[in-house]
């Protein structure tokens, strides 16, 4: 290529009079996203301006016009910022997070909801559940299930109480690195704090490199990273938020042992969510303890062809029924097959609770 500064100094000159225009172009995307929150206000004063199908479906055009040269999911994530900066423009968009900060429950908040949205902490899952009930935040985010350990107890058992929705998902690649402070002795490192989860995620990677070192489990990745600050002989695994907010340094990157590690985080909230077109639905079932109970259950989503993406048996904790089943499937509540598989279901089951339906992941 060639590249001689009159080249150079051109392509700058025409970076800079794009960069206007697209400064431009942002004003006046701000500009309407304004005018549509005057509308919602004039409608009805204490409209909701979020709107997760409608940001779904933004993303999803974005993503599906795209012809490059970034990638699709790069490119909808610049969309993701824009749009979370027009919706703060209006009201900043408060949500509570299992903390503390530097988890992953927090960089799966920020992906979901930009950079433009106050972000809580909380110290554990129920916690982040009674803040969305008080009303202190306008929604919650919560881990469910993990592609290697499987799925977080607490997080269903919270639902089994609550009157909160499900409004979204998000899907989190998870990468682990063994980190460690500017004071520690790199050769010396007889001691590993992380996560339980993160500790199983990573078996064999330390079984194989630090057979010896003592493996401390703490409550989060987060404060196995504040832990090894101060301890010459320690390190930690935990992720990219946490090495940052403690300044640590990377020893080994990426040491999960499935390439494919990630975690579904849950976004709960108070209102019911439209279709979007590409929507899943949760919904929890107690069923009578009988033989074919489990048959009886499902009979009615395969002959309406409905796709299940997750099915989870919980012990019950009332004596009336053994089995309680999580389910996640395709499909929006309104859509007419969906109702009528869910009335169906109602007949055959002690009790049916729908849990949300909320727009597929996108990002
Ligand atoms: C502008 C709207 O409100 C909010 C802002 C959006 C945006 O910036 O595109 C999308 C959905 C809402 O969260 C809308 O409902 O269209």
């Amino acid at each position: 290529m060639s590249d001689t500064p009159r080249d150079l100094e051109e392509l700058r000159k025409r970076i800079d009079e794009l960069d206007l225009d697209i400064m431009r172009l942002i004003s006046e995307r701000a500009t309407c996203a304004q005018q549509v929150a005057e509308i919602k206000t004039e409608r009805d004063p204490d409209a909701a301006f979020y709107r997760p199908e409608r940001e779904a479906q933004v993303l999803r055009r974005i993503m599906a016009l795209n012809q490059g040269p970034l990638d699709s999911e790069e490119m909808a994530r610049l969309f993701r910022e824009i749009m979370s900066a027009c919706l703060a423009l209006e009201q900043p968009i408060k949500v509570a997070y299992l903390g503390p900060e530097g988890t992953f429950t927090q960089q799966a908040t920020l992906k979901h909801f930009g950079e433009s949205a106050v972000s809580l902490p909380m110290a554990a899952i129920d916690e982040v559940f009674r803040e969305v009930e008080a009303g202190a935040v306008n929604y919650g985010v919560v881990p469910v299930e993990n592609s290697t350990e499987g799925v977080i107890n607490h997080t269903l058992d919270s639902f089994m109480d609550s009157s909160l929705r499900i409004s979204g998902e998000v899907v989190l690649r998870i990468h682990h690195h063994l980190l460690v402070g500017e004071t520690t002795r790199r050769d010396k490192v007889s001691r590993i704090y992380s996560h339980p989860q993160s500790f199983a995620q990573c078996r064999k990677w330390l079984d194989a490199h630090f057979p010896h070192a003592e493996r401390v489990p703490v409550s989060s990745n987060a404060e196995a990273a504040r832990l090894v600050k101060t301890e010459w002989h320690s390190a930690a695994i935990a992720g990219d938020m946490a090495a940052k907010l403690y300044g640590l340094t990377r020893l080994a990157e990426k040491i999960e042992d499935r390439p494919d590690n990630s975690t579904r985080f849950l976004i709960i909230g108070s209102h019911e969510v439209p279709m979007s077109g590409e929507d899943k639905t949760s919904v929890v079932v107690a069923m009578r303890n009988q033989p074919g109970a489990l048959h009886d259950l499902l009979e009615p989503f395969h002959r309406h062809q409905i796709d299940l993406t997750r099915l989870e048996t919980r012990p019950s904790r009332s004596g009336v029924w053994n089995y309680v089943f999580f389910i996640d499937f395709k499909g929006h509540r309104d859509e007419p097959r969906v109702t009528a598989v869910l009335d169906e279901v109602r007949l055959r089951a002690a009790e049916l609770k729908v849990l949300g339906s909320y727009p597929m992941g996108v990002l």
